[in-house]
């Protein structure tokens, strides 16, 4: 048995890394068409930044692991065929804005066709919309060189920043199709390590339906929250200790209640966009509404945070300095795709802020790459004016000290663990007064910053 992977991305390689360590007897080979991460996979310097993946890597790359570009001769030896390829929501034509782009997916599986010999089993691992893999048959179906498939879904649930804990212990793996002998070969190979109980086989259709509504369901209780945090800013409940109290219902549980700045990631909006077109595909004009308000919420959360900044800061923000603590979406990972963070800095740099911006782990490029992009239209044109305010109001600085050193706020955005522990007695004789700060993540200890003199605002805490 031989298993290749297609995409070489934040789910393609952990997933195949975690499957080569746990089968050491499986050759894994993951291969994509951008030679640059394909260069970093096989280097010391991984593309992605992800706790415990490191060791994963070195442990199997080289024995059973392998990373290339040569798509071809992946498929061609390969008996699985994992499609793990970017699904993101199309930004042109029917269905712009919301539809998820599956060209890189048709390619895939053409490419599938073309090449591949005997028999394969072709898996779905990226998230698709429900009833994808009726396309893909088809597609693989046309092809001339006389090959059958077997098409299954897999669809991926670990979170980044803890893929490695996800992988190796998943609260359930899924895998959906129709042939019984496709789906036991599948079954078999996380059987080595995840419990039968555990892997859960579905007919295709739940099987990718279960993935959107997965991420519908996660993303709609922070936005929740997010709802409630608002009303407790206006009635001084404490967002933290309403959500204590609900969580310890069991009905509800405690998880994924952490009211924030907006939820981000590559995946929850472009997930949830995907299902409202996909309800008005099929009519549903009143389902489709109420998870658009996922999203809605979303965006207005975002958009509240910056707002609360500039009328706390006497209704300007104009030539002030604002330290921004964190970019990524969320702490323990490089990824800033849709990062609220973004968001809010392009709204403040509207408002003609400075921002110094520090995170651990996004390279100064990113940075800059994102901001440029969210100050875009939809033809990717940008004015001079939004350009020259990420030339000129933004500075990439080095740690959080260096982000606050004559700053009039920080504003943080991302619950990196370093920001709880910094001497915070010795940021405030760096700032300008009064020193502002507003805690899109609630992690700073807010008694003792307002004993030092801080001003502090948190998301749900009366305030901002
Ligand atoms: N990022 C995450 O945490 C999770 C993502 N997913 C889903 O997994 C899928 C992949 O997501 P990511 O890994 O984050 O994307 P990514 O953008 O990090 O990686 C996708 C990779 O596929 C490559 N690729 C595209 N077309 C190709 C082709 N025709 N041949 C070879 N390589 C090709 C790209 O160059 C890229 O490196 C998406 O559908 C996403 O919704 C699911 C669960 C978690
Ligand atoms: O399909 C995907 O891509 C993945 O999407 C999410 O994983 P991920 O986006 O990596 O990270 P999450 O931990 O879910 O966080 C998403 C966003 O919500 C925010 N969040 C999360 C939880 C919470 O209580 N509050 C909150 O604001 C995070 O800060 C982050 O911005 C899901 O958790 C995974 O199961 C899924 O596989």
């Amino acid at each position: 048995m031989k298993i290749c992977c297609i995409g070489a991305g934040y789910v393609g390689g952990p997933t195949m890394a975690m499957i080569a360590k746990q089968c050491p007897d499986i050759p894994v080979h993951v291969v994509d068409l951008n030679q640059e991460r394909i260069d970093a996979w096989n280097s010391d310097s991984l593309p992605i930044y992800e706790p415990g993946l490191d060791e994963v890597v070195r442990e199997a790359r080289g024995r059973n692991l392998k990373f290339s570009t040569d798509v071809d001769a992946a498929i061609t030896e390969a008996d699985i065929i994992f499609m793990a390829v970017n699904t993101p929501t199309k930004t042109f034509g029917v269905g712009a804005g919301r539809a998820a782009n599956l060209e890189f997916v048709e390619k895939c599986a053409r490419r599938i066709a073309e090449v591949a010999e005997g028999h394969k089993i072709v898996v779905e691992k990226s998230t698709l919309p429900v009833r994808t893999a009726e396309a893909i048959k088809r597609i693989l179906g046309a092809g001339a060189s006389g090959a059958t498939f077997d098409v299954l879904s897999n669809p991926e649930f670990l979170a980044e920043g803890t893929a490695i804990d996800d992988l190796l212990d998943p609260d359930r793996v899924l895998i959906g199709g129709e042939s019984t002998e496709a789906i036991e070969a599948l079954v078999n190979v996380y059987a080595r390590w995840v419990p039968r109980e555990q892997i859960l086989t579905t007919n295709l259709w739940s099987s990718e339906l279960s993935k959107l509504t997965a991420n519908a369901f996660l993303a709609q209780r922070v936005s929740s929250i997010n709802a409630i945090s608002a009303l407790c800013e206006a009635t001084e409940a404490d967002v933290d200790e309403v959500a204590r109290a609900i969580g310890m219902d069991s009905r509800i549980g405690p998880k994924f209640l952490k009211a924030s700045v907006g939820f981000g990631g590559s995946c929850f909006q472009k997930d949830i966009l995907n299902l409202v077109y996909l309800c008005e595909h099929f009519g549903l004009r009143e389902v489709a509404a109420y998870w658009e308000q996922v999203v809605i919420m979303n965006d207005y959360q975002k958009r509240r945070f910056a707002e609360g900044i500039c009328r706390t800061m006497f209704s300007t923000v104009s030539d002030k300095k604002i330290a921004v603590w964190g970019f990524a979406f969320k702490k323990d990972t490089n990824d800033t795709r849709e990062s609220a963070a973004i968001y809010v800095c392009r709204d403040l740099l509207r408002e003609r802020a400075r921002l110094a911006i520090y995170d651990p782990q996004v390279p100064e490029a990113k940075i800059r790459a994102d901001l440029i992009a969210s100050m875009s239209n939809l033809a990717g044109e940008i004015s001079d004016l939004d350009r020259s305010l990420v030339e000129k109001n933004v500075t990439i600085v080095g740690d959080g000290y260096e982000a606050a050193k004559d700053a009039h706020a920080i504003a943080v955005l991302t619950e990196w663990d370093e920001f709880k522990t910094l001497d915070y007695k010795k940021i405030y004789g760096t700032m300008k007064a009064p020193a502002f700060v507003f805690d899109g993540r609630n992690v700073v200890d807010r008694k003792r910053l307002t004993e030092i003199g801080f001003e502090v605002f948190g998301i749900g805490k009366s305030g901002v």
